[in-house]
């Protein structure tokens, strides 16, 4: 059987990462929607995800809990392992990730491709304000970072959701497809 791909959902904080593969794995419950282990608190929201502290997110990666891990806004975050499983059984998987974590998940996932999700630096700005998640300083250092190149060599399908959500759902649905039958 071939194996799933592990698609890598990646754009600026604030973008609607979060919300697009929520919407994906709605309208297509055969994606699989990867649960991340982040050292953020847990009752901070957003996305599922298993908190854990830095001693025990340290602990984990030494113990090679992780397929891909990295650093980030102050945090850690980290692909379970276990998610090889999935892959291996044939399901394709949604994963959010760092763009600059991409070329360690390309050396970790046989077949890995990237969702590059764009928005205007407004409406970015506005999304992360209404979110509310972050304080009015840790909104600017996101905004900061806003810009970073993909590496070269992947393959990377690009939607913009600068517009409603159901239409970039719709239009990463489509970019996802053809390759799936
Ligand atoms: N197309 C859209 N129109 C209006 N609001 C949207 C749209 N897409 C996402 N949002 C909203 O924008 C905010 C940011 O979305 P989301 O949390 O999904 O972004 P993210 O890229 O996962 O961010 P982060 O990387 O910071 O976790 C959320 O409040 C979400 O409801
Ligand atoms: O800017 P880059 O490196 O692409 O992404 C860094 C991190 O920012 C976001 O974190 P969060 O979900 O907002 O905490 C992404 O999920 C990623 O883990």
């Amino acid at each position: 059987m071939k194996s799933g791909r592990l698609i890598a959902v990646v754009g600026p904080s604030g973008v609607g990462k979060d919300s697009v593969m929520e919407g994906l794995a709605a309208a297509d419950p055969s994606l699989h929607l990867v649960r991340r282990t982040i050292t953020r608190a847990p009752e901070l929201g957003c996305e599922d995800y298993d908190a854990v502290s830095v001693a025990e997110f340290e602990d984990m990666a030494a113990r090679g809990h992780f397929s891909v891990h990295w650093g980030a806004h102050d945090l850690q975050y980290g692909i379970p392992a276990s998610i090889q499983t999935v892959l291996a059984g044939g399901q394709d998987c949604l994963a959010n990730f760092s763009r600059t974590a991409l070329a360690a998940g390309d050396a970790a996932f046989a077949h890995f491709c990237v969702l590059n999700i764009s928005a205007r630096p407004e409406t970015l700005a506005t999304r992360l304000a209404a979110r509310g998640r972050e304080s009015q300083a840790q909104i600017a250092k996101r905004l900061a970072q806003a810009t970073k190149p993909l590496p070269a060599g992947l393959t990377v399908m690009t939607v913009s959701n600068d517009g409603a959500l159901d239409v970039t759902i719709a239009q990463a649905m489509s970019l996802l497809q053809p390759v799936r039958v």
